[in-house]
Protein backbone atom coordinates (compact mmCIF):
# COMPACT_ATOMS: atom_id res chain seq x y z
CA UNK A 1 0.00 0.00 0.00
CA UNK A 2 1.41 3.29 -0.63
CA UNK A 3 2.07 6.00 1.86
CA UNK A 4 0.10 8.69 3.10
CA UNK A 5 -0.17 11.85 0.68
CA UNK A 6 -0.91 14.99 3.45
CA UNK A 7 1.06 13.14 6.53
CA UNK A 8 4.28 12.14 7.31
CA UNK A 9 7.92 13.13 8.87
CA UNK A 10 11.46 12.51 7.77
CA UNK A 11 12.82 14.04 10.75
CA UNK A 12 12.53 15.42 14.32
CA UNK A 13 12.53 19.07 13.34
CA UNK A 14 11.50 19.96 9.75
CA UNK A 15 8.94 22.75 10.13
CA UNK A 16 5.78 21.18 12.32
CA UNK A 17 2.24 21.42 10.39
CA UNK A 18 0.54 19.29 12.40
CA UNK A 19 0.41 17.76 15.48
CA UNK A 20 -2.00 14.99 17.15
CA UNK A 21 -2.33 16.17 21.19
CA UNK A 22 -5.02 14.85 24.04
CA UNK A 23 -6.43 17.49 26.54
CA UNK A 24 -5.91 16.08 29.74
CA UNK A 25 -9.54 14.60 30.59
CA UNK A 26 -11.83 12.74 33.03
CA UNK A 27 -9.31 9.81 32.78
CA UNK A 28 -6.86 12.06 34.71
CA UNK A 29 -9.67 12.72 37.52
CA UNK A 30 -9.52 9.04 37.85
CA UNK A 31 -6.19 8.76 39.63
CA UNK A 32 -6.07 8.26 43.48
CA UNK A 33 -2.94 7.89 45.76
CA UNK A 34 -3.92 4.06 45.72
CA UNK A 35 -3.47 3.82 41.60
CA UNK A 36 -1.05 6.24 40.58
CA UNK A 37 2.20 4.26 40.77
CA UNK A 38 0.47 1.47 38.40
CA UNK A 39 -0.97 4.29 36.15
CA UNK A 40 2.27 5.57 35.59
CA UNK A 41 2.03 8.78 37.76
CA UNK A 42 3.92 10.27 40.18
CA UNK A 43 0.90 12.02 41.85
CA UNK A 44 -2.11 13.29 41.63
CA UNK A 45 -1.97 16.33 39.49
CA UNK A 46 -4.53 19.04 39.33
CA UNK A 47 -6.98 18.65 36.54
CA UNK A 48 -8.45 21.97 35.65
CA UNK A 49 -4.44 23.24 36.22
CA UNK A 50 -2.97 20.62 33.64
CA UNK A 51 -6.20 21.69 31.20
CA UNK A 52 -5.20 25.34 31.26
CA UNK A 53 -1.30 24.45 30.73
CA UNK A 54 -2.50 22.01 28.06
CA UNK A 55 -4.62 24.48 26.43
CA UNK A 56 -1.57 27.15 26.79
CA UNK A 57 0.45 24.53 24.98
CA UNK A 58 -1.57 24.11 22.27
CA UNK A 59 -2.12 27.97 21.93
CA UNK A 60 1.16 27.99 21.48
CA UNK A 61 1.48 25.37 18.44
CA UNK A 62 -1.37 27.23 17.42
CA UNK A 63 -0.06 30.68 17.26
CA UNK A 64 3.09 29.50 15.07
CA UNK A 65 0.78 27.67 12.99
CA UNK A 66 0.98 24.14 13.85
CA UNK A 67 -2.76 22.58 12.66
CA UNK A 68 -3.87 20.35 15.91
CA UNK A 69 -5.82 17.72 16.26
CA UNK A 70 -7.15 16.29 19.28
CA UNK A 71 -7.39 12.61 19.29
CA UNK A 72 -10.42 12.47 21.02
CA UNK A 73 -12.16 14.10 18.28
CA UNK A 74 -10.78 11.75 16.18
CA UNK A 75 -12.16 8.97 18.35
CA UNK A 76 -15.51 10.26 18.33
CA UNK A 77 -15.53 10.92 14.57
CA UNK A 78 -13.97 7.42 14.21
CA UNK A 79 -16.44 5.94 16.50
CA UNK A 80 -19.44 7.15 14.08
CA UNK A 81 -18.47 4.17 11.76
CA UNK A 82 -20.08 0.73 12.31
CA UNK A 83 -17.45 -1.67 11.72
CA UNK A 84 -14.87 0.51 14.22
CA UNK A 85 -16.98 0.58 17.02
CA UNK A 86 -17.78 -3.03 16.39
CA UNK A 87 -13.74 -3.48 16.19
CA UNK A 88 -13.01 -1.28 19.81
CA UNK A 89 -15.54 -3.37 21.73
CA UNK A 90 -13.77 -6.83 20.81
CA UNK A 91 -10.56 -6.09 21.18
CA UNK A 92 -11.32 -4.04 24.83
CA UNK A 93 -13.84 -6.65 25.95
CA UNK A 94 -12.54 -9.61 24.60
CA UNK A 95 -9.16 -9.84 24.58
CA UNK A 96 -6.34 -9.60 27.08
CA UNK A 97 -8.00 -5.84 27.93
CA UNK A 98 -10.93 -7.53 29.08
CA UNK A 99 -9.73 -10.01 31.82
CA UNK A 100 -10.92 -8.25 34.60
CA UNK A 101 -14.43 -8.73 33.64
CA UNK A 102 -16.40 -12.47 33.57
CA UNK A 103 -19.07 -13.25 31.21
CA UNK A 104 -21.91 -11.40 32.44
CA UNK A 105 -19.72 -7.92 33.28
CA UNK A 106 -18.64 -8.19 29.60
CA UNK A 107 -22.11 -9.06 28.51
CA UNK A 108 -23.26 -5.83 30.19
CA UNK A 109 -20.14 -3.57 28.83
CA UNK A 110 -21.37 -4.85 24.89
CA UNK A 111 -24.30 -3.53 25.06
CA UNK A 112 -23.32 -0.18 27.40
CA UNK A 113 -20.85 0.21 24.30
CA UNK A 114 -23.48 -0.76 21.66
CA UNK A 115 -25.59 1.79 23.24
CA UNK A 116 -23.83 4.90 23.78
CA UNK A 117 -23.30 7.98 21.33
CA UNK A 118 -20.04 8.35 19.93
CA UNK A 119 -18.94 10.89 22.53
CA UNK A 120 -19.91 8.65 25.42
CA UNK A 121 -18.14 5.73 23.87
CA UNK A 122 -15.12 7.88 23.87
CA UNK A 123 -15.45 8.81 27.37
CA UNK A 124 -15.87 5.00 28.20
CA UNK A 125 -12.78 3.92 26.09
CA UNK A 126 -10.89 6.99 27.67
CA UNK A 127 -11.96 7.43 31.55
CA UNK A 128 -12.57 3.72 31.96
CA UNK A 129 -15.24 1.95 34.18
CA UNK A 130 -15.13 1.58 37.71
CA UNK A 131 -17.41 -0.92 39.98
CA UNK A 132 -19.77 0.98 41.17
CA UNK A 133 -20.66 2.51 37.43
CA UNK A 134 -22.17 -1.05 36.12
CA UNK A 135 -22.92 -2.84 39.82
CA UNK A 136 -26.58 -1.81 39.22
CA UNK A 137 -26.82 -2.76 36.09
CA UNK A 138 -25.20 -6.38 35.79
CA UNK A 139 -27.22 -7.49 38.47
CA UNK A 140 -26.39 -10.15 41.06
CA UNK A 141 -25.29 -12.43 38.59
CA UNK A 142 -21.90 -12.39 38.59
CA UNK A 143 -19.53 -12.92 41.27
CA UNK A 144 -17.01 -9.93 39.72
CA UNK A 145 -19.05 -7.07 40.80
CA UNK A 146 -19.74 -8.48 43.94
CA UNK A 147 -16.30 -8.99 45.34
CA UNK A 148 -14.29 -6.02 43.65
CA UNK A 149 -14.41 -3.10 45.75
CA UNK A 150 -16.81 -0.11 44.77
CA UNK A 151 -13.61 1.92 42.94
CA UNK A 152 -12.03 -0.56 41.65
CA UNK A 153 -11.27 -0.41 37.78
CA UNK A 154 -13.28 -2.93 35.45
CA UNK A 155 -11.06 -1.07 32.94
CA UNK A 156 -8.67 1.00 33.80
CA UNK A 157 -8.36 4.97 32.93
CA UNK A 158 -5.82 5.78 30.33
CA UNK A 159 -4.26 8.69 32.13
CA UNK A 160 -1.34 8.89 29.90
CA UNK A 161 -3.13 9.39 26.69
CA UNK A 162 -1.80 13.25 27.16
CA UNK A 163 1.57 11.73 26.27
CA UNK A 164 0.53 11.08 22.48
CA UNK A 165 3.88 10.74 21.42
CA UNK A 166 3.94 6.99 22.38
CA UNK A 167 1.52 5.47 21.20
CA UNK A 168 2.22 6.30 17.19
CA UNK A 169 4.96 7.41 15.13
CA UNK A 170 5.13 8.63 11.36
CA UNK A 171 7.83 7.43 9.46
CA UNK A 172 8.45 9.29 6.18
CA UNK A 173 4.46 8.88 5.11
CA UNK A 174 3.61 5.62 7.21
CA UNK A 175 2.50 5.37 10.77
CA UNK A 176 3.93 2.76 13.52
CA UNK A 177 1.31 1.55 16.11
CA UNK A 178 3.23 1.05 18.78
CA UNK A 179 3.23 -1.66 21.13
CA UNK A 180 3.42 -0.32 24.73
CA UNK A 181 5.92 -2.25 27.04
CA UNK A 182 3.92 -1.05 30.15
CA UNK A 183 0.36 -2.71 30.59
CA UNK A 184 -1.28 0.61 31.78
CA UNK A 185 -0.57 1.93 28.37
CA UNK A 186 -1.55 -1.23 26.20
CA UNK A 187 -5.35 0.05 24.91
CA UNK A 188 -3.74 3.47 24.13
CA UNK A 189 -2.20 1.85 20.86
CA UNK A 190 -5.73 0.02 20.65
CA UNK A 191 -7.33 3.73 19.83
CA UNK A 192 -4.67 4.94 17.68
CA UNK A 193 -4.28 1.73 15.93
CA UNK A 194 -8.49 2.36 15.36
CA UNK A 195 -8.62 5.78 14.41
CA UNK A 196 -5.53 5.47 11.53
CA UNK A 197 -7.41 2.71 10.08
CA UNK A 198 -10.81 4.04 10.02
CA UNK A 199 -10.96 7.67 10.61
CA UNK A 200 -11.79 9.34 6.40
CA UNK A 201 -8.58 11.48 7.46
CA UNK A 202 -6.02 9.17 6.88
CA UNK A 203 -8.09 6.67 4.55
CA UNK A 204 -5.08 5.32 2.51
CA UNK A 205 -2.28 5.38 5.24
CA UNK A 206 -0.19 2.26 5.28
CA UNK A 207 0.63 0.57 8.95
CA UNK A 208 3.91 -0.49 10.49
CA UNK A 209 4.57 -2.55 13.16
CA UNK A 210 1.11 -3.13 15.10
CA UNK A 211 -0.01 -3.09 18.93
CA UNK A 212 1.10 -6.61 19.48
CA UNK A 213 4.30 -6.82 17.91
CA UNK A 214 7.39 -6.61 20.25
CA UNK A 215 7.45 -3.82 22.59
CA UNK A 216 8.10 -0.47 21.43
CA UNK A 217 7.49 2.90 22.68
CA UNK A 218 7.19 6.30 20.25
CA UNK A 219 9.30 8.00 23.07
CA UNK A 220 12.46 5.98 21.84
CA UNK A 221 12.00 6.68 18.26
CA UNK A 222 14.14 9.73 17.14
CA UNK A 223 14.62 10.39 13.21
CA UNK A 224 17.53 11.89 13.11
CA UNK A 225 17.51 12.64 9.45
CA UNK A 226 15.65 11.22 6.40
CA UNK A 227 16.73 7.15 6.65
CA UNK A 228 18.20 7.36 9.71
CA UNK A 229 16.19 6.46 12.96
CA UNK A 230 17.67 6.18 16.58
CA UNK A 231 15.42 3.89 19.14
CA UNK A 232 16.52 3.53 22.85
CA UNK A 233 16.26 0.16 23.93
CA UNK A 234 15.68 -0.23 27.73
CA UNK A 235 12.81 -0.13 30.46
CA UNK A 236 10.05 0.28 27.74
CA UNK A 237 11.36 -0.67 23.85
CA UNK A 238 13.07 -4.51 24.00
CA UNK A 239 16.06 -5.16 21.75
CA UNK A 240 13.19 -7.66 19.76
CA UNK A 241 11.22 -4.21 19.68
CA UNK A 242 14.00 -2.17 17.93
CA UNK A 243 14.84 -5.21 16.00
CA UNK A 244 11.50 -5.83 14.19
CA UNK A 245 10.89 -1.64 13.76
CA UNK A 246 14.95 -2.04 11.91
CA UNK A 247 13.08 -5.00 10.00
CA UNK A 248 9.80 -3.29 9.13
CA UNK A 249 11.32 0.01 7.88
CA UNK A 250 14.34 -1.80 5.72
CA UNK A 251 11.76 -3.92 3.96
CA UNK A 252 9.63 -0.78 3.13
CA UNK A 253 12.43 1.40 2.16
CA UNK A 254 12.22 3.91 4.75
CA UNK A 255 15.62 3.50 6.33
CA UNK A 256 18.61 2.80 5.71
CA UNK A 257 20.48 2.64 9.22
CA UNK A 258 18.45 2.20 12.61
CA UNK A 259 20.70 2.93 15.80
CA UNK A 260 19.77 1.16 18.94
CA UNK A 261 20.60 2.59 21.94
CA UNK A 262 20.72 1.22 25.30
CA UNK A 263 19.33 2.97 28.11
CA UNK A 264 19.62 2.24 31.97
CA UNK A 265 16.89 0.00 32.95
CA UNK A 266 14.68 3.12 34.96
CA UNK A 267 12.27 5.05 35.30
CA UNK A 268 14.11 8.49 34.79
CA UNK A 269 15.36 7.24 31.34
CA UNK A 270 12.30 5.57 30.45
CA UNK A 271 12.66 6.17 26.47
CA UNK A 272 15.29 7.61 24.63
CA UNK A 273 13.46 11.22 24.69
CA UNK A 274 14.06 11.85 28.39
CA UNK A 275 17.76 12.08 27.84
CA UNK A 276 17.99 13.35 24.03
CA UNK A 277 15.84 15.20 21.60
CA UNK A 278 17.18 17.28 18.84
CA UNK A 279 16.47 21.04 18.06
CA UNK A 280 18.37 21.01 14.98
CA UNK A 281 19.40 19.07 12.03
CA UNK A 282 23.01 18.75 13.59
CA UNK A 283 21.99 19.21 17.58
CA UNK A 284 20.69 17.67 20.26
CA UNK A 285 20.29 18.55 24.11
CA UNK A 286 21.55 15.97 26.17
CA UNK A 287 21.52 14.62 29.33
CA UNK A 288 25.44 15.41 30.11
CA UNK A 289 25.36 12.23 33.15
CA UNK A 290 24.64 9.57 30.25
CA UNK A 291 26.34 11.37 27.10
CA UNK A 292 30.11 9.76 27.20
CA UNK A 293 28.21 6.54 28.35
CA UNK A 294 25.77 6.35 25.89
CA UNK A 295 26.57 3.93 22.94
CA UNK A 296 25.23 2.70 20.16
CA UNK A 297 24.58 -0.13 18.08
CA UNK A 298 24.02 0.06 13.72
CA UNK A 299 21.65 -2.03 12.11
CA UNK A 300 21.87 -2.21 8.73
CA UNK A 301 19.97 -4.03 6.46
CA UNK A 302 21.66 -7.08 4.32
CA UNK A 303 19.99 -8.44 1.81
CA UNK A 304 16.57 -10.23 3.90
CA UNK A 305 18.53 -9.89 6.77
CA UNK A 306 20.16 -7.59 9.00
CA UNK A 307 23.48 -6.85 10.43
CA UNK A 308 24.22 -5.31 13.99
CA UNK A 309 27.54 -3.70 13.88
CA UNK A 310 29.63 -3.10 17.22
CA UNK A 311 28.60 -0.71 19.22
CA UNK A 312 29.92 2.64 19.61
CA UNK A 313 29.37 5.90 20.93
CA UNK A 314 26.00 7.07 20.44
CA UNK A 315 27.29 10.43 18.92
CA UNK A 316 29.90 9.11 16.81
CA UNK A 317 27.47 6.31 15.71
CA UNK A 318 25.17 9.33 14.91
CA UNK A 319 27.26 11.40 12.66
CA UNK A 320 28.23 8.45 10.54
CA UNK A 321 24.68 7.08 9.63
CA UNK A 322 23.70 10.33 9.18
CA UNK A 323 26.76 11.48 6.89
CA UNK A 324 27.54 14.71 8.67
CA UNK A 325 30.84 15.44 10.64
CA UNK A 326 29.50 16.30 13.90
CA UNK A 327 26.24 15.76 16.23
CA UNK A 328 26.83 18.93 18.28
CA UNK A 329 25.35 18.17 22.40
CA UNK A 330 24.20 21.28 24.05
CA UNK A 331 24.36 20.08 27.78
CA UNK A 332 21.30 20.01 30.34
CA UNK A 333 22.23 22.68 32.42
CA UNK A 334 24.47 23.57 34.67
CA UNK A 335 26.09 21.22 37.02
CA UNK A 336 25.59 17.55 37.86
CA UNK A 337 22.85 18.27 40.54
CA UNK A 338 21.25 20.72 37.87
CA UNK A 339 21.49 18.63 35.42
CA UNK A 340 19.86 15.22 37.05
CA UNK A 341 17.46 17.77 38.23
CA UNK A 342 16.47 19.33 35.30
CA UNK A 343 16.28 15.86 33.45
CA UNK A 344 14.16 14.44 35.86
CA UNK A 345 11.80 17.33 34.83
CA UNK A 346 12.00 17.08 30.94
CA UNK A 347 14.68 19.37 30.43
CA UNK A 348 15.29 17.27 27.48
CA UNK A 349 12.48 16.27 26.54
CA UNK A 350 11.65 19.41 23.56
CA UNK A 351 9.66 19.23 20.57
CA UNK A 352 11.26 21.54 17.59
CA UNK A 353 8.82 23.38 15.86
CA UNK A 354 11.77 24.16 12.66
CA UNK A 355 15.05 24.18 13.07
CA UNK A 356 16.13 25.95 16.02
CA UNK A 357 13.11 26.84 17.51
CA UNK A 358 12.21 24.37 20.29
CA UNK A 359 9.21 24.13 23.10
CA UNK A 360 9.80 23.18 26.37
CA UNK A 361 8.77 23.68 30.20
CA UNK A 362 10.16 27.31 31.45
CA UNK A 363 10.85 25.88 35.01
CA UNK A 364 14.37 24.19 33.22
CA UNK A 365 15.96 27.75 33.18
CA UNK A 366 19.48 26.14 33.37
CA UNK A 367 19.19 24.19 30.11
CA UNK A 368 16.84 26.38 28.12
CA UNK A 369 19.76 29.09 29.27
CA UNK A 370 22.20 26.89 27.60
CA UNK A 371 20.10 26.03 24.34
CA UNK A 372 19.92 30.10 23.79
CA UNK A 373 23.69 30.43 24.33
CA UNK A 374 23.89 27.95 21.48
CA UNK A 375 21.19 29.67 19.30
CA UNK A 376 18.30 27.86 19.63
CA UNK A 377 14.81 29.87 20.22
CA UNK A 378 13.39 28.02 23.35
CA UNK A 379 9.58 29.14 23.31
CA UNK A 380 8.45 28.40 26.90
CA UNK A 381 5.67 26.65 28.45
CA UNK A 382 4.18 25.89 31.92
CA UNK A 383 4.00 22.81 32.73
CA UNK A 384 4.04 21.68 36.28
CA UNK A 385 0.88 19.14 35.98
CA UNK A 386 0.76 18.44 33.18
CA UNK A 387 4.85 17.07 34.15
CA UNK A 388 3.81 14.87 36.87
CA UNK A 389 2.47 11.87 34.74
CA UNK A 390 6.59 12.25 33.65
CA UNK A 391 6.78 14.01 29.69
CA UNK A 392 7.69 17.20 28.71
CA UNK A 393 6.89 18.65 24.90
CA UNK A 394 8.01 15.53 23.42
CA UNK A 395 5.78 13.25 24.82
CA UNK A 396 2.76 15.16 24.76
CA UNK A 397 2.95 15.57 21.05
CA UNK A 398 2.74 13.54 18.23
CA UNK A 399 3.69 14.95 14.51
CA UNK A 400 1.31 13.85 12.03
CA UNK A 401 3.31 16.12 9.80
CA UNK A 402 6.26 17.95 9.39
CA UNK A 403 7.87 19.61 6.76
CA UNK A 404 10.39 17.24 4.68
CA UNK A 405 13.66 18.37 5.01
CA UNK A 406 14.65 18.25 1.48
CA UNK A 407 12.39 20.65 0.60
CA UNK A 408 13.63 23.24 3.17
CA UNK A 409 17.14 22.81 2.02
CA UNK A 410 15.86 23.12 -1.76
CA UNK A 411 13.57 26.46 -0.51
CA UNK A 412 16.85 27.86 0.84
CA UNK A 413 19.06 27.29 -2.49
CA UNK A 414 16.56 28.44 -4.59
CA UNK A 415 16.08 32.00 -2.47
N1 LIG B 1 7.87 9.94 25.42
C1 LIG B 1 7.88 9.99 26.72
N2 LIG B 1 9.03 10.20 27.37
N3 LIG B 1 6.77 9.76 27.37
C2 LIG B 1 6.61 9.84 28.77
C3 LIG B 1 5.53 8.93 29.25
C4 LIG B 1 5.26 9.05 30.71
C5 LIG B 1 4.24 8.06 31.20
N4 LIG B 1 3.74 8.41 32.49
C6 LIG B 1 4.84 6.66 31.27
O1 LIG B 1 5.38 6.35 32.29
O2 LIG B 1 4.74 5.89 30.35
Amino acid sequence: MAGHPSAGADSEVGRLRTVLLHRPGPELARLTPHNHDRLLFDGIPWVAQAQDEHDAFAATLGSRGVEIVYLTDLLTETLADDEARAAIAHTTLDGYAGRRLGDAVRAHLHRLFADAAPEELTRLLTAGVRNDEVRAGVGPSTLVTSLLADDEFLLDPLPNLIFTRDSSVWLSDRVAITSPAMRARHRESHLTDLIYRHHPRFAGAALLHGHESEPLEGGDVLLLSPGVVAVGVGERTTPAGAERLARELFAAGLASTLLAVPLAMERATMHLDTVCTMVDVDQVVMYPNVADTLTAYAITAHGDEVRVARPEPFLVAAAKAMQIDTLHRIDTGLDRVTAEREQWDDGNNTLALAPRVAVAYERNDRTNARLEEAGIEVVRIAGSELGSGRGGPRCLSCPVAREPLAVRDAAMLDA
